[in-house]
């Protein structure tokens, strides 16, 4: 198996408090691979890490055997690491199929030399993303909100227009920050089955930080888990259950 992404060796300290501890991690190409932990454990400032949100005070960050260490959060972006956000403020006050449109960096339509020289081409460029935010919409199951403000999308609806925002991009990895956290049971059903085609079907790798274990046990394998800033152990869901060290870390001593 090839890895997609080498967390080596990281150390991340903020003021005394080291929350990253020689940490490192592999999440393989084509896998869907969950992060759990207790809170506080360091998942979200790995996932900052990852993504370049933050800078590691020692250790590497890998993307498909180069070092990205140095990269930041954009330049990551730009080579299909991806992490899926709250859609912004400005953004609620356009369409579903617009926020999507709204996507592709480098439109040719936003650069003055080629709106001025090749008009034709912008007009070409153009129509393309829009077709494919069509299919994106469709993909993600929101064909029938696609010209509600993304405002007034309910919450579940939301987090599966961030899912189809990755799509607009040649997306290598996306990291998943609780994208389940509020979102209704049959919604989550179909984040979860659009999660898994994309990765069946369009070969994206995930990583995803989760609480909900319902979620990372019907999409994840491998598991890690993390405690205290490094990982403690990492496997298949069900042998990740009964890992008495992880029910120790979640709910301390006497549960073991
Ligand atoms: N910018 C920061 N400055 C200072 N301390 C921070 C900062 N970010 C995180 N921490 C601390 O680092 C530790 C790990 O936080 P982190 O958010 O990474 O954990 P987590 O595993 O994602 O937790 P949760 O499951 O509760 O979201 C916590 O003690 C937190 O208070």
């Amino acid at each position: 198996m090839t890895p997609l992404i080498e967390v080596q060796h990281v150390n991340k300290a903020f003021g005394g408090l080291q929350v990253i501890n020689d940490c490192s991690i592999n999440v393989e190409k084509g896998s869907i691979t969950g992060m759990i932990g207790p809170n506080g454990a360091g998942k979200s400032t790995l996932f900052n890490l990852i993504a370049g949100a933050l800078t590691p005070d020692s250790g590497r960050v890998i993307l498909d055997g180069k070092d990205i260490t140095a990269l930041s959060a954009d330049q990551r972006f730009h080579r299909g690491l991806l992490r899926t956000f709250q859609i912004a403020h400005e953004f609620s006050q356009m369409s579903a199929l617009e926020n999507l449109m709204m996507v592709p960096p480098q439109q040719a339509g936003e650069s003055l030399f080629s709106t001025w020289f090749k008009p034709g081409q912008v007009r070409e460029q153009e129509a393309e993303v829009r077709r494919r935010a069509l299919e994106v919409i469709d993909f993600v199951g929101l064909h029938h909100v696609r010209n509600e403000l993304a405002g007034n999308l309910s919450g579940g609806q939301k987090k599966l227009l961030e899912l189809g925002r990755t799509m607009m991009t040649d997306a290598k990895v996306v990291l998943l920050d609780e994208i389940a956290a509020g979102v209704n049971r049959t919604l989550l059903g179909d984040l979860i089955g659009n999660i898994e085609r994309l990765n069946r079907e369009m070969g994206y790798t995930f990583l995803v930080i989760e609480h909900d274990m319902e979620m990372i046990a019907r999409l994840c394998d491998p598991v890690i888990v993390l405690a205290q800033g490094s990982v403690m152990v990492e496997g298949h869901i069900q042998d990740i259950q009964n890992n008495p060290d992880v029910i120790e870390a979640y709910f301390g001593t006497d549960a073991a």
